[in-house]
């Protein structure tokens, strides 16, 4: 059986790979994570995830290797993790009384082959004071995610309406993986 392999430093993507209840080990990918200018995002997570999990595969050709990435979208413009506070503030505020697209791209390295799929989730946020969006920056929680939110946490009270799945908002769309590796010919 080959080992599976997460490329990824996420903690959110470890603790939902766990729920395939299968063992994997962990090494974080240093991929270069620039994008083309003007890249539309289903084509950006698609490339990032691939070339996560290819920086890996490299070192470890035997094994599964899965590398994903996640960008929030609102039409055409690329939201990722916030450089500072203001540019938090600034993408909370575009994000405010709207509705943006989150997209997950995951890839699959087998064999020297990359499968690849994206899943897109729409998430509605109510409108926002800037209080609001002031005191959620001091939490911290926003710096390490794209978008400068996250659902799972205190972002939870800015989200009224999602429609696609959850999991990939948090970082990774377990159940279509869960589906792809079977198809991949993983045994489960
Ligand atoms: C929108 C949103 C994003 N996020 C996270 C998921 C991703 O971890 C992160 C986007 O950054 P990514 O570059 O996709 O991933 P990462 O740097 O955290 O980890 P790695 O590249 O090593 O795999 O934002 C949430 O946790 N909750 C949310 O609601």
């Amino acid at each position: 059986m080959n080992r599976l392999i997460l490329a990824s430093g996420s903690p959110r993507r470890k603790e939902l790979l766990q729920k395939l209840q299968v063992p994997f080990d962990i090494f974080p990918s240093d991929a270069d994570e620039n994008l083309p200018e003007g890249i539309a995002p289903d084509k950006a997570v698609l490339l990032l995830a691939e070339r996560k999990a290819k920086t890996v595969a490299e070192s470890f050709p035997e094994d599964i290797v899965i590398g994903s990435d996640t960008v929030v979208a609102l039409g055409d413009e690329i939201l990722g993790k916030p450089l500072d506070s203001d540019d938090a503030k600034s993408t909370l505020k575009k994000l405010s009384g709207r509705t943006h697209s989150v997209f997950t791209g995951v890839s699959i390295i087998k064999d020297g082959e990359p499968q690849s799929f994206f899943e897109k989730t729409d998430v509605t946020f109510w409108a926002l004071t800037d209080e609001e969006i002031n005191r959620y920056i001091e939490t911290g929680e926003p710096f390490d995610k794209a978008g400068s939110y996250g659902i799972q946490g205190y972002g939870s009270l800015f989200v009224k309406e999602i429609k696609g799945d959850y999991y990939s908002v948090v970082g990774l769309p377990v159940s279509r993986l869960y589906r792809e590796l079977k198809s991949a010919g993983l045994s489960f």
